[in-house]
């Protein structure tokens, strides 16, 4: 199966550097999280790796061949993203046709199962959806493409709770009926701790994750007790945030513990879940780690 593999990626919009030394690689049959805060460089990311716009440096290699615009698997690579491709002016079923004739192919059965229950009409006009709908709409279209590498841009921009949780049963549903890689893009870390297996999260231009969900869950750790204690275990551990609640001082680290450490007393050691360590990890003001 093919690999997508990027390598010393580079993206600058005048002088500022928006993507910054990229090496990544997308494995087959595989769902990721991309997860970074608002402007952090994952829509330009995505964009690149489809061909929507070009790096400033840097390679994409698909089976470990180079690509060049010209040679872009276009098929097989399918952007769903916040920008809308797609005529507003248009009825949902013809924007469907239509997608059906430029990818090759269109699962139509599946379409009408997620139109009939997420209550969309076909016959509405792109343009006559709220932005949920707009959303909910683009990622059915981008789930019934036969592309083995779908990227997910803010799949659930709009959507409330109930739609939240529905259109990830569907991505997973999908992923289950035939495997391809889903990469999902987000700020939004509620709930997609069940649904991804990679984690990677871009921050201040850099991946300053890359790892598999177990891992991460298993480097995520909340340490707390008196202060003095949790500063004397934590000794020349690479410490994320602090705080201090009343006399419990809590450090947060992203790292693996020292096994042969002796935990004090009075210290308390839990994993953190993915939004915590997320949110600690991007916090505004914190140096480059990792
Ligand atoms: N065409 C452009 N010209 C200039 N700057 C741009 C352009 N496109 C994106 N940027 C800038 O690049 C940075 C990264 O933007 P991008 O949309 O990739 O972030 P993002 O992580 O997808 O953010 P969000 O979660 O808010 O959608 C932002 O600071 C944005 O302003």
């Amino acid at each position: 199966m093919t690999e997508l593999t990027t390598e010393h990626l580079i993206k600058q919009f005048g002088n500022r550097v928006v993507l910054d030394d990229i090496n990544l690689t997308l494995k087959p049959n595989t769902i990721y999280g991309l997860l970074g805060r608002n402007g952090a460089g994952k829509s330009t990311l995505l964009s690149i790796i489809a061909n929507q716009i070009t790096a400033s440096s840097g390679t994409i290699n698909w089976d470990k061949t180079p690509l060049t615009g010209r040679d872009h698997p276009l098929q097989a690579i399918y952007l769903m993203s916040e920008q809308n491709i797609f005529n507003k002016e248009n009825r949902l079923k013809k924007i469907m046709k239509d997608t059906a004739l430029l990818q090759g192919a269109f699962n139509q059965t599946l379409a009408d199962k997620m139109l009939a229950d997420f209550e969309l009409n076909p016959k509405q006009k792109l343009n006559q959806l709220s932005t949920g709908y707009r959303t909910i709409f683009k990622t059915i279209v981008a789930l019934c493409v036969p592309a083995d590498y779908v990227f997910l841009d803010e799949p659930i921009l709009g959507l409330d709770a109930n739609h939240r949780v529905l259109l990830y049963r569907y991505i997973l549903e999908a992923y289950e009926n035939r495997p391809r890689t889903f990469v999902l893009s987000t700020h939004i870390i509620e709930k997609i701790a069940n649904l991804i297996e990679h984690v990677l999260i871009l921050d201040q231009s850099r991946i300053i994750v890359d790892d598999d969900l177990e891992t991460v869950l298993d480097h995520s750790y909340q340490i707390s007790g008196p202060k003095e204690d949790v500063l004397a275990y934590c000794q020349e551990l690479p410490i994320l945030a602090s705080e201090q609640i009343g006399t419990l001082y809590t450090n947060y680290l992203y790292t693996e513990l020292p096994a042969d450490r002796v935990i004090p007393d009075r210290v308390a050691i839990k994993h953190v879940d993915l939004q915590t360590i997320f949110i600690k990890l991007t916090e505004k003001g914190r140096e480059q780690h990792v």
